[in-house]
């Protein structure tokens, strides 16, 4: 049992999970970006485990979403309906893992009647930085505000910003192209009772977009592409994009353009999906609207016009908001033939308006 127990230094897994006053099928990954404190509870009932809650009430300045959030996981239903747990926003929030499934995927549950109720303190980048019984909190404290202390200043994340991309003559175009046509309210895809649909939430997401249809632009901007991103790409990552899914042109306006932390390959119907390209188009021209990548700290990417960054689709990734102006990228994604595979396999996935 021991053996297969998560230890310091592994990535915790990721699931999804009810959370209390919260989305049903909160997706666990999405917390990146911030130091956590995992509670495995079994139940609140268990006084090291009502002790522990109070560590944790204790310490509650150090949950403010930005630094650290803490998650309690129950699996007794009977915290929830006498009150003995509640969310409190920022940072306190439950898991209700009545099925146990997360209990046994942490080795909290190590069979009937064997709950391991015990803390897990991770950073920002989900990987686990100390594990400690339910009686040791205070310690799980100190090992978790030495590391928000300790954490590197300007930690970098695994992207390829590549300059000269697209002339800017053609950023020009496109910029004209797409104000000559106007944008639509864009959406994102999620997976909802296994299809893969469309939905829209401005909170999470707010950018309007316009879909290249000429067959000459579109051509311009391959050939670039082909001759001036793709030998950087092989370079850098070691895979060669034969594909392209999406000839879009995007615009974040002041007040009202952002992309909450995401990423692009969790759906069956975006699975296929291998590195993310941003080709900013007006770089010089407003405010905000900076790609940030919340596992590898709080460092901003901006490629300068017609240049592009280049990341993988499974990295968590954001566009911060744009406070000034408008701002208008490219934004392909790139796979290959292995990949084009699996987006067939998938297409029976995608929902009517996937
Ligand atoms: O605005 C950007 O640069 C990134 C957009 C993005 O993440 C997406 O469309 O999935
Ligand atoms: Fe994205």
């Amino acid at each position: 049992m021991t053996a297969t127990r998560i230890l310091p230094g592994d990535h915790a897994p990721w699931f999804h999970a009810q959370a209390l006053s919260g989305s049903p099928r909160y997706a666990f990954d999405s917390v990146a970006g911030r130091h956590v404190l995992l509670l495995f509870m079994g139940s609140a009932r268990f006084a090291p485990t009502a002790a522990a809650l109070s560590v944790v009430v204790a310490h509650r300045a150090l949950f403010d979403d930005a630094k650290a959030c803490f998650f309690g996981i129950t699996v007794d239903p009977e915290d929830a309906e006498m009150g003995r747990i509640a969310q409190r926003l920022p940072g306190l929030r439950f898991f209700l893992d009545y099925d146990r499934s997360v209990s046994r995927l942490y080795h909290a549950e190590e069979g009937p009647e064997r709950y391991r109720p015990h803390w897990l303190v991770l950073d920002p980048a989900l990987r686990v930085l100390g594990a400690f019984p339910v009686d040791r909190g205070e310690e799980a404290i100190a090992c978790l505000r030495g590391a928000i202390e300790a954490a590197p200043p300007e930690p970098h994340a695994p992207v390829l910003v590549v300059p000269d991309v697209l002339e800017p003559e053609l950023c020009q175009r496109l910029v004209g192209y797409y104000r000559d046509r106007g944008g639509v309210e864009s959406g994102f895809m999620r997976e909802v009772d296994g299809q893969t649909v469309l939905v829209h939430d401005a909170t999470h997401k707010q950018r309007r977009d316009v879909e290249v249809d000429d067959a000459e632009l579109r051509n311009s901007v391959l050939a670039r592409l082909a001759r001036r991103l793709t030998p950087a790409v092989q370079r850098a990552f070691a895979f060669e994009p034969t594909r392209i899914e999406r000839h879009l042109i995007a615009c974040y306006s002041a007040g009202a353009g952002h992309f909450r932390p995401h990423r692009d390959n969790t759906t069956k119907g975006t699975a296929h999906r291998r590195f993310a390209v941003t080709l900013n188009l007006n770089a010089g021209e407003y405010d905000g609207g900076d790609l940030r990548f919340p596992e590898f700290g709080p460092r901003t990417y901006r490629a300068p016009t017609g240049g592009a960054v280049v990341f993988s689709c499974s990295l968590l990734h954001e566009a911060t908001p744009v406070t000034r102006g408008e701002r208008f990228a490219y934004l392909p994604f790139l796979y290959d033939e292995a990949a084009a595979e699996v987006r067939e396999a998938n297409l029976k996935y995608l929902g009517e308006n996937g």
